[in-house]
């Protein structure tokens, strides 16, 4: 099988465009077939806020009602993706920029409401990894916005990072897929405030560990639980680095 990197840019790197150039040059780097997926959940705050709509956040996720749904869509399949994209057409990448809805790469289905009543947030349901593959064969470099659809013509929401380990998943049976969560701290760490404190091999039972601590909270347990999960499910390998880092073997080395 061929070797294919895929790396989930997020947090600071996507709003600072210094920092998502830098990460653009370094992707474009990378040997072998590759995809991109981002974030920009600080962008659609950002633009949410001066439309006058508050952002509301549940154990990670957005609470996604009609109007920040129109806000989601605009900044994650509209702004960041094609700034994205034209950045790497720039540097000789050919991007091609993809919602779920797109082709029908990725269908998910709106999430039950339980508890919390998250809206138009959608849990991944079917990922067409033959039209991705297929795509990849040909030379492109697809650029994951963190949206999906039901197919019923409906967008739906749904975090960058299950975007990434879900589609790495479903690449698993065409590639042989190493999975890289960049974001603006050295890894998974035991003091937040310590870039030095890397974490350099983390297994579930460390994990377990750590969550119970407080070490180990917010944002970072699910782009771990995807972690797992990618890795269970035919992943071949999954780092957690800083986003200057996706050239050196620094970071946190995910392992079961
Ligand atoms: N042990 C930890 N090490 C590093 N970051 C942690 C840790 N525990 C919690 N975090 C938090 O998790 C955040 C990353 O998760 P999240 O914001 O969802 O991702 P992203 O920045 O990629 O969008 C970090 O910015 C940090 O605040
Ligand atoms: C459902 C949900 O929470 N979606 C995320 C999608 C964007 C995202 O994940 O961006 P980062 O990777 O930059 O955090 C959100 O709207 O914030």
């Amino acid at each position: 099988m061929e070797k294919l990197t895929l790396v989930k840019v997020g947090g600071k790197i996507v709003e600072e465009p210094q920092s998502l150039k830098q990460l653009l040059s370094d992707f474009s780097k990378i040997k072998g077939y590759k995809v991109l997926v981002h974030g920009g959940g600080r962008s659609a705050t950002a633009l949410a806020a001066k439309l006058g709509i508050e952002s509301k956040m549940v154990n990670g996720r957005r609470i996604t009602d009609e109007e920040t749904l129109k806000v989601v869509t605009m900044v994650y399949g509209g702004l960041v993706n094609k700034q994205i994209v034209a950045g790497l057409q720039a540097i000789g990448v050919n991007a091609l920029g993809l919602t779920g809805a797109d082709m029908n790469y990725m269908r998910s289905e709106k999430r039950p409401v339980k508890d919390v009543d998250y809206g138009f947030v959608g849990d991944v349901k079917e990922v067409n990894a033959d039209i991705l593959a297929d795509l990849i064969g040909k030379g492109v470099v697809p650029v994951l916005a963190p949206l999906t659809h039901d197919k019923e013509g409906n967008l739906l929401n749904t975090n960058a990072d299950t975007i990434a380990g879900e589609a790495a998943k479903a690449l698993a049976g065409h590639f042989e897929v190493t999975l890289m969560y960049c974001f603006e701290k050295k890894g998974v760490l035991t003091d937040e405030n310590d870039d030095e404190s890397v974490i350099s091999n983390l297994t579930p039972e460390l994990f377990e560990k750590y969550v119970a601590e407080g070490v180990i909270n917010g944002g970072m347990i699910p782009k771990l639980e995807n972690s797992f999960e990618a890795l269970n499910a035919g992943v071949r390998a999954v780092v957690i680095t800083r986003a200057d880092l996706i050239h050196t073997d620094g970071g946190t080395k995910i392992e079961l």
